[in-house]
């Protein structure tokens, strides 16, 4: 069914907004370190090689010789400019679509803001902040101390067993590794390889030339970077593809235990969606693109029958990171109070979406049926960390309510934290 028709109702016929729970990637950001690294040698070596010996037109070389590396390593992943104005912007069209729970003054008691220990998420934050209360009013909102390793907005970075047994597996990659020896990647290096001049092209380099491309995109859609001339659609196709596999498999549906250790964040969002819930009506995190991707994993959504492989190239899949996991993407849950009872609007890329489970033919779906599609996971969502086995135990299980008792048994010796 097309959704589109009710996108602009902030009131479904006799129902209203109540409440509203978001999570949010940052946005657009500086690379890292190391990228910045590789782009100011080996690209700027390879520029110059480009400039002297590539098979280009006159114009895209004409861009590589103005190219060069403008970031300050002291901004490395720092939101930029472009990342700001996406936050500011997505705010406002939120509140233009549900004006009467996105009040355009904050307080403490409706509004909770959220963001991990990092600036590009703390940015993000203020940045969605002044699109909803206005600059002159962002100094009032109230933000709770960010943490590292938060157990809600980065779940995952306080797992051992899902570093070990899943993102530090080289099992892990084997897909990728196939792919990447396909004739398909093959023909992109052979054909990059001709472009550049550069014989001894290896596949890190086009990974680096390929991300460059994305970065210089996402700055500024306006112009053109001089390293995506390097590429035809079909040479985007691979790479995205490539690209996508690897999210698939550290991210996604790869591993069971990579998408069931989001629980923790499942259960927040009912603790904070239901219609009794004693939290503030808005609560809105601001975190990373690992976060998004299990979160979106844990939720059932873009699965695809088939496990994606090297051999899916060129198939009709629905994981694809580069649309579901964008910079500022967004995945925003907002209860309705109706006549017929309490009901969940889910959107995700401020789309209306429908989660599996819920009826396919309305946008609203019964809050006890979206609660009945995630009870056992949420049920069975226990930890070990550090020394305690953590166990917390939902009381008004049904519909989720927002109570539970959190204890703590001591294991000493015990230095997993795992989703059992
Ligand atoms: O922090 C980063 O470098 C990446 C990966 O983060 P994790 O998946 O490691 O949290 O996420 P981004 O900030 O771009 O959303």
């Amino acid at each position: 069914m097309n959704f589109e028709f009710f996108f602009d109702c902030a009131h479904f016929f006799d129902c209203t907004p109540t409440r509203a729970w978001g999570i949010f990637r940052h946005g657009t950001r500086n690379p890292s370190r190391k990228q910045l690294f590789r782009m100011r040698t080996t690209l700027s070596e390879y520029r110059d090689i480009i400039l002297d010996r590539g098979k280009l037109c006159d114009i895209d070389k004409e861009r590589f010789r103005t190219w060069n590396v403008d970031v300050d390593d002291a901004e490395q992943k720092f939101l930029v400019p472009e990342g700001e104005m996406e936050l500011i912007e997505l705010a406002e069209r939120i509140q233009n679509r549900f004006p009467s729970l996105f009040y355009d003054q904050y307080d403490n008691l409706t509004y909770r803001f959220k963001y991990t220990d990092t600036q590009r998420a703390k940015k993000s934050a203020e940045s969605f902040a002044t699109g909803l209360f206005g600059r002159e009013n962002i100094r009032q909102v109230w933000y709770p101390r960010a943490e590292s390793r938060d157990p809600i907005l980065r779940f995952y970075k306080g797992c051992p067993r899902w570093k070990s047994e899943v993102d530090k597996n080289p099992d892990a990659m084997e897909q990728v590794r196939l792919f990447a020896a396909s004739d398909q990647f093959l023909q992109v290096l052979r054909d990059l390889r001709v472009k550049t001049g550069i014989e001894d092209l290896s596949a890190d380099d086009i990974h680096l030339i390929y991300t460059t491309c994305a970065f210089e995109t996402a700055w500024d859609g306006r112009k053109i970077s001089p390293w995506c001339s390097l590429f035809d659609k079909e040479n985007i196709k691979v790479l995205e593809f490539l690209e996508d596999l690897e999210y698939y498999w550290i991210d996604g549906y790869g591993y069971e235990l990579t998408y069931r250790q989001a629980c923790p964040a499942g259960r927040n969002m009912f603790e904070h969606l239901h219609p009794e819930s004693k939290f503030p009506n808005i609560t809105l995190y601001f975190t990373h693109s690992g976060t998004l991707l299990k979160y979106l994993a844990f939720l059932g959504l873009y699965r695809d029958p088939e496990v994606l492989t090297h051999t899916s190239f060129g198939h009709d899949y629905s994981w694809k990171p580069s649309k579901i996991d964008t910079f500022g993407s967004n995945l925003l849950f907002v209860t309705f109070s109706c006549p017929e009872g309490s009901k969940i609007l889910s959107m995700h890329q401020e789309r209306i979406i429908q989660i599996p489970g819920c009826p396919p033919d309305t946008p609203l779906c019964d809050y006890k049926i979206f609660y009945e599609n995630f009870k056992d996971k949420i049920a069975n969502c226990n930890f070990v960390k550090d020394d305690f086995l953590v166990i917390f135990i939902s009381y008004h299980a049904i519909w989720g309510l927002g109570g539970q008792v959190m204890v703590k048994v001591f294991l000493p010796g015990i230095k997993t934290l795992s989703v059992t």
